[in-house]
């Protein structure tokens, strides 16, 4: 089974997916570890974010290895990363990559921008996920504060909102629910909650389906 899990900056795409990934037994792909390892490796090697050519070559040299970076996590990398990620030959280069993990057994969960509509338009469950932007504004603020970094919550809730600007609207892969995806909204829910919500959503499938 193939779960696609999408939805704008910071709605707790990564959080669900690693969760539903371990309820069912699956593999877990955070696909945009993959555009912010992209921009991580121009940035380092002072190329501009827009060099058509450099990223695409990145794009088609990355190594998994290095997805568990730290520096990846930051406002800094996710911002070159949605600049990078408008360039639709970066996103072909990217494709093979992701449609191999989600091919492989016993399952696979990933989550991203266009999972459900161009990864893969046959997963089995679609789950888009939304929250109020001042809902993850103050979650993302929190979680940078654990890790020890000063974080300013109207500058995040800024980030945020200009990354799912220019995420929905660019012209390749945009940002947007596949038609037949649930639209989960978990702005009231904690993540327990929202949890058991995405598994009643994967079971009321399957049992459509029996
Ligand atoms: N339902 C929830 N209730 C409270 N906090 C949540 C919930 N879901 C996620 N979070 C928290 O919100 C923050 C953002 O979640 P997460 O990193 O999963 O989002 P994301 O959509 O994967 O982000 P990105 O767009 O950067 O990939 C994290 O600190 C996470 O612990
Ligand atoms: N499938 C995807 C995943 C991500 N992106 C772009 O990468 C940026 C960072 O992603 P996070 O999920 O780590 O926040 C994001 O803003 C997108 O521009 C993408 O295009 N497609």
């Amino acid at each position: 089974m193939i779960i696609a899990i999408d939805g704008p900056a910071a709605s707790g795409k990564g959080t669900l997916g690693k969760r539903l990934a371990h309820h069912y037994g699956y593999r877990h792909l955070d696909t945009g570890v993959i555009y912010r390892a992209v921009a991580k490796a121009l940035l380092d090697e002072g190329f501009d974010l827009t060099d058509e050519a450099r990223a695409v070559a990145v794009a088609m040299e990355l190594d998994p290895e290095k997805f568990g970076h730290p520096e990846l996590k930051t406002q800094r990398i996710g911002d070159a990363a949605s600049v990078v990620s408008a360039i639709p030959s970066v996103r072909e280069a990217l494709v093979n990559f992701q449609r191999q993990f989600a091919a492989g057994p016993p399952g696979a969960v990933l989550d991203g921008r266009d999972i459900g509509t161009v990864i893969c338009p046959n997963a089995d469950v679609k789950i888009f996920v939304v929250a109020d932007p001042q809902v993850r504004a103050r979650r993302r603020t929190l979680e940078a504060r654990a890790r020890g970094e000063e974080a300013d919550e109207a500058l995040v809730l800024a980030d945020i909102l200009k990354r799912d600007e220019r995420d929905r609207n660019r012209a390749a892969a945009p940002l947007k629910a596949a038609d037949d995806a649930h639209v989960l909204d978990n702005s009231n829910l904690d993540i327990e909650a929202g949890v058991r919500a995405a598994i009643a959503i994967v079971e009321a499938v399957r049992a459509q389906r029996k």
